[in-house]
């Protein structure tokens, strides 16, 4: 419930604001493992000369039936995979420490900044000749840094978001899911601009680096509203008194859609604890291992549905081909239905976070919820892939790799956005910027998890 004193968020600026950072935070992900048959064109290029064409594809589809052909020695699904979430794990821990250090502002526009600089590398790589090892490791190197920075954004960002109502978070979590739309609708573009194989790269990868600039501005501008300066003031002045009656209203009328007589009774429970706490102290101390027995079945939740999904996406999805004759299909049929879908699902299955949050805080079935996911593994592994070596073809028809698709991403984006959307609610209102790190860090065990078993469902393919 708005407070009379509160300013409102004119035109849904802020709102808008933070669905773009959510983007933002998500672009070099999604830019990398959309463009992943770029990057395997690249690295078969010897193979390429076998077949007697010097010359590289003259498109990224044209290099999805090479990549067929050509073994996948750099084993670079995986890797790529694994490459991108190490570094985020390692770098949600570091920022839980540096956060008290480094200024926030530092982090989040020194990271994107350095995310922008990295994405022009990647796109000027892509008029650079070389040998398929050297840019490999390059493009390795690439990603393990633009994902560090990203990491060290993302967690002073959920920090920050914790200081603004849960629909922030939201909207947040859905701008993360657009990211991925946003990379593949680039791709389908760029694919069938009809240009050759260089200049469809280089547009792409010039993409992102819009993308992120328009973040940097964003950030900025966040500044200069008084709607955002209003929440982020919180943050100097969470011992003041005034701090103390706000967070004691906001447990009493907790969020609309958790005001049934269970959130109240959690919130009187919340505000005895936050009295017999001395809310009103000057230096509050928050104890992580506290924080944690709140929170962990949404962090068990999340590493799981993360667990889950990278486990099976891309590394897997994206060697899955169509067994259509129809060669514009065929072409079109991985971009279109494993990435475009899974992104759009994914960011609804986020949305769907915005209008509700069933089963609620107190469900300790979650994670179970989650883990029911894991049957998408097999059925995945199932489908068309010709690589395979010890599975059979099980899910001939296209239409079951899109039906099982459509189901393993919006229960993704639901599952992840929900915890992410219910820890805070669990916490004390000062335990807000710990919970959102230490969620940011579970996020990234659980996408390192799962990067780590794709290595192995891959090789029993
Ligand atoms: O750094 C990250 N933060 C949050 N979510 C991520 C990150 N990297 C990947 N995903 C999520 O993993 C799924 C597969 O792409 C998507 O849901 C994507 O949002």
């Amino acid at each position: 419930m708005p407070r009379k004193d509160e300013p409102q968020d004119k035109f849904y600026f802020v709102t808008i604001i933070f669905l773009i950072l959510g983007l933002g935070t998500l672009l070099p992900w999604n830019f990398f493992i959309t463009a992943i048959p770029y990057f395997q064109t690249r690295l078969c290029s010897e193979i390429h000369t076998l077949y007697g064409n010097s010359s590289k594809s003259n498109d990224f589809s044209e290099s999805r039936n090479v990549t067929t052909q050509c073994r996948d020695e750099f084993n670079f699904n995986n890797w790529m995979t694994l490459l991108a979430q190490l570094p985020l794990l390692l770098c949600t821990l570091l920022n839980s420490f540096i956060y008290q250090w480094i200024p926030e502002r530092v982090r989040i526009a020194g990271s994107m900044l350095a995310i922008l600089s990295l994405f022009i590398f990647t796109a000027v790589l892509v008029e650079v000749e070389m040998d398929a090892q050297s840019f490999f490791d390059l493009t390795m190197a690439t990603i393990w840094f633009i994902n560090a920075f990203c990491a060290i954004l993302q967690g002073s960002l959920f920090g920050l978001l914790t200081l603004f109502p849960q629909h922030y978070s939201s909207m947040f979590l859905s701008g993360q899911g657009m990211a991925g739309t946003f990379a593949a609708l680039a791709m389908l573009l760029s694919m069938s601009s009809g240009a050759n194989h260089q200049t469809t790269a280089l547009g792409y990868f010039v993409t992102p680096c819009f993308g992120t600039f328009i973040s940097i501005i964003c950030y900025f501008l966040l500044y200069r509203l008084d709607f955002a300066q209003y929440y982020l003031s919180k943050s100097n002045t969470n011992s003041s008194k005034t701090y103390e009656l706000e967070t004691k209203a906001e447990l009493l009328h907790p969020g609309e859609e958790n005001g049934d007589a269970a959130g109240q009774k959690k919130a009187v429970l919340l505000l005895k604890e936050a009295e017999a706490g001395g809310i009103g102290e000057e230096k509050q101390s928050i104890s992580v291992c506290i924080v944690l027995k709140k929170i962990w079945v949404m962090a068990l939740t999340i590493v799981i549905t993360f667990g889950v999904t990278l486990s099976v996406f891309p590394a897997i999805t994206a060697k899955v081909v169509s067994n259509s004759e129809d060669e514009g299909w065929t072409k079109f049929f991985n971009p279109v239905c494993c990435f475009l879908i899974f992104n759009i699902m994914d960011w609804i299955g986020r949305s769907i976070t915005s209008k509700t949050l069933w089963p609620g805080p107190d469900s300790k079935y979650l994670p179970l919820l989650a883990a029911i996911r894991f049957i998408f593994v097999p059925l995945f592994m199932l489908c068309h892939i010709p690589d395979h070596i010890y599975l059979p073809t099980f899910f001939q028809n296209d239409a079951w790799f899109i039906i099982f698709m459509i189901f393993f991403s919006v229960s993704n984006g639901y599952f992840v956005s929900l915890p992410m959307c219910l820890a805070p609610k669990k916490v004390l209102p000062h335990e807000g910027e710990t919970t959102g790190a230490l969620m940011t860090f579970f996020l990234a065990l659980g996408l390192s998890v799962g990067a780590g078993l794709s290595f192995g469902f891959k090789a029993l393919l």
